[in-house]
């Protein structure tokens, strides 16, 4: 035996022992998550579809014309604070509430409810939604291309599995055992509560295989990140959790999302925010991608608007339950034309951050919304050129207010 197995039977295998009778006898003990889990899924595997319609299976009763009661996870991130803005303009500030496991900064705090939910705790997001009658629930807790790659356990436990700080053997162990999805969490309760369920997916669940000029919606997807990864199994797990229970899943592949007001999460797209802020401050731009890397684009007003758009589309216009939505292309460099034509003494460079470049080699160059503007009547507002106006003149007036404070 070599030092390595010896080491492994002693320190991981009563571990494993114990694990083993401890999650034997927790499928077994009512109020365990383990069996909440467990009973979720065979209940909705008796509903909604097979209940008849006048039986009161639901805790939530929702009729058309009541507005949506509204949860978004995760959204303290680039895009979450957004999106309650224009749902709260939509449906009243009381009925969207935001959370996410940061301390909300006090402009956030004082627009609306705002409440504190781990995504990886069943219980705490199960007391939320019955609490607060959440009707919808907008997934956006995630852990984005690039941070995930440098840290994949993070990503992995974020994006699909909700165990933290246990070794690799044991957690096998446990997600086999347990069920302790986070993004399974959310699935199950958002069918058994009947939830209109909002989880955003990816140009980067595409990969070197899939046909990158354009990308349609349906064509190989072989991600080569654990993000991308992990956004595929959230698009399958949501299609079947519809097909199979009926929830009312939708999902849109996002394109690289830009905004001038919050700060991108970490991914391959970030330096189409950071080239804005530079050129306004410096004058001058280091890119981590080089000049020609293409990817698919979208201003964050675009992105929301589509966002509520499918969330509000009837049913019977759904050919899909998963779309690509798609505004513009660009590469660094024709992004870096078109920042100089407003400030002419703008200069980029390039020092190539080889992770960030080999995913975004690996993603679509252009994305195919043939789908979405058929069926929902997606229509993007912002090409590259009012994107570049619209981008300088938001930074460039933020930073005069921020001077003359
Ligand atoms: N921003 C973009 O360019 C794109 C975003 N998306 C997707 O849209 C969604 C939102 O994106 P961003 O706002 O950019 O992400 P972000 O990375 O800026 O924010 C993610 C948020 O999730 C929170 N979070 C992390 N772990 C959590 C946990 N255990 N429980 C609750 N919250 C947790 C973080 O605190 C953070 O505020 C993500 O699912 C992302 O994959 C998709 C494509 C493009
Ligand atoms: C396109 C995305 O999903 C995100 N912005 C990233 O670059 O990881």
């Amino acid at each position: 035996m070599s030092t390595d197995d010896a080491h492994f039977q002693v320190t991981e295998m009563p571990v494993i022992r114990a694990l083993t009778k401890a999650a034997k006898q927790a499928l077994l003990t009512p109020g365990c998550r383990c069996r909440t889990a467990v009973t979720a899924v065979r209940t909705i595997s008796v509903s909604p579809r097979q209940v008849t319609s006048d039986a009161s299976f639901h805790s939530v009763s929702f009729s058309e014309t009541d507005h949506p009661k509204v949860l978004i996870t995760g959204g303290l991130g680039q895009l979450g604070v957004g999106l309650a803005k224009i749902l709260r303009k939509r449906f009243g500030n009381n009925n969207v509430i935001l959370s996410d496991i940061r301390k909300p900064p006090s402009h956030v705090f004082h627009s609306g409810p705002f409440i504190y939910s781990d995504i990886l705790d069943y219980k705490n997001l199960r007391e939320i939604v019955v609490n607060n009658r959440i009707t919808w629930l907008v997934h956006y807790s995630a852990v984005l291309s690039a941070v995930g790659e440098a840290n994949v356990q993070l990503a992995r436990e974020v994006n699909i599995t909700a165990l933290q700080g246990l070794s690799n053997s044991s957690l096998y162990l446990v997600v086999f055992f347990c069920f302790f999805f986070g993004l399974h969490n959310i699935l199950d309760f958002a069918a058994e509560h009947g939830l209109r369920l909002f989880v955003p997916s990816t140009i980067g669940a595409f990969g070197p295989t899939s046909p990158r000029d354009p990308t349609p919606d349906l064509c190989v997807q072989r991600p080569r990140t654990i993000y991308g990864v992990s956004k595929v199994h959230a698009e399958l797990m949501g299609e079947y959790y519809h097909h199979r229970y009926g929830l009312d899943f939708r999902c849109l592949r996002y394109p690289g999302i830009i905004s001038a007001d919050s700060q991108p999460g970490g991914g391959t797209t970030d330096y189409a925010v950071a080239i804005f802020h530079d050129a306004s401050k410096n004058g001058k731009f280091e890119c981590n991608l080089k000049p020609g890397t293409r990817l698919p684009m979208m201003y964050i007003d675009d992105c929301l608007r589509a966002t509520l758009e499918v969330m509000e589309a009837p049913t019977e216009q759904l050919s899909m339950r998963t779309y690509n939505i798609n505004a513009m292309s660009f590469s660094p460099e024709e992004l870096a034309a078109e920042v100089k034509k407003q400030i002419p003494d703008f200069q980029i460079t390039y020092n190539i951050d080889h992770i960030r470049q080999a995913i975004a080699d690996s993603w679509p160059m252009n994305f195919d919304d043939g789908n979405a503007r058929n069926d929902w009547g997606w229509k993007h507002d912002y090409d590259l050129p009012e994107l570049v106006t619209t981008m300088l003149n938001f930074i460039g007036s933020d930073s005069r207010l921020a001077h003359a404070n």
